[in-house]
């Protein structure tokens, strides 16, 4: 069953395309990953895939600049993966108190990232991996029919990024991911999109796309 669908769209800034006539479609169950150069557009697709998709499901977003509040703790970073479901005044009340059991659930998801320790830490003072895997507790947090990630695991080493994403496919049973590590999303993808020139140039499984059309994609 389709989650997104893209029928002939072209999608740009203004006057301005970035991907002409696009034929896309997500199902459900599926891990995509989109390639492709700096400034390919996989962001601009990523976009509008999410817009189309949070109108009728649950969506999990990491956006390439993480969207954290610096001056909140961690805690509370993770916790605003849920703000859309609770009240103001529930969610102006976590703000100066959480219970223990909202204490436990966050610490939960801050296991499945590595920063167990971290809860009480205001996110100005994290490292930039560390930021990294605060907004990934807090997509998990949210949870939700899919997980939109823009290079979601760019700042941590690669068995780190291995182990991140098996969290994130473990959790959500439908991702699309824009990443910059070939290696990993050969390894993780169910099908790989390959973006340039304006256009998608490919978008098969990957034993079925060759080193040969990576190069290109590259080199483009
Ligand atoms: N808000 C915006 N307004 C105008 N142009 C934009 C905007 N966002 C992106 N662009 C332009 O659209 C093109 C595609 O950008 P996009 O961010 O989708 O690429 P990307 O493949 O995600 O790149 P990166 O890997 O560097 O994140 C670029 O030329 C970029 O300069």
């Amino acid at each position: 069953m389709s989650l997104a669908r893209l029928d002939g769209e072209t999608l740009g800034y203004g006057q301005r395309p970035v991907l002409r006539e696009v034929q896309f479609a997500l199902s459900r169950g599926e891990h995509v990953v989109l390639l492709g150069r700096s400034g390919a557009g996989k962001s601009t697709l990523l976009s509008r895939v999410y817009t189309q998709t949070s109108a009728t499901d649950r969506v999990a977003l990491v956006p390439q600049d993480h969207a954290l509040v610096p001056q909140l703790s961690v805690a509370r970073n993770v916790l605003m993966g849920r703000l859309d479901d609770h009240a103001a005044w529930h969610n102006l009340r976590t703000l100066v108190w959480l219970s223990g059991p909202e204490r436990e659930g966050i610490r939960a998801y801050l296991d499945l990232v590595g920063l167990s320790d971290l809860a009480p830490r205001k996110v100005e003072a994290l490292s930039g991996g560390q930021k990294q895997r605060v907004a990934l507790a807090r997509a998990l947090c949210r949870g939700g029919a899919l997980l939109v990630g823009d290079e979601p695991v760019s700042a941590v080493d690669e068995t780190q990024g291995a182990a991140l994403i098996e969290q994130l496919q473990a959790r959500f049973d439908t991702t699309l991911t824009a990443l910059h590590d070939v290696g990993l999303a050969r390894r993780y993808a169910t099908r790989l999109v390959g973006i340039g020139r304006g256009a998608i140039l490919f978008d098969a499984p990957p034993s079925e796309v060759s080193d040969a059309q990576l190069a290109d994609l590259y080199a483009a």
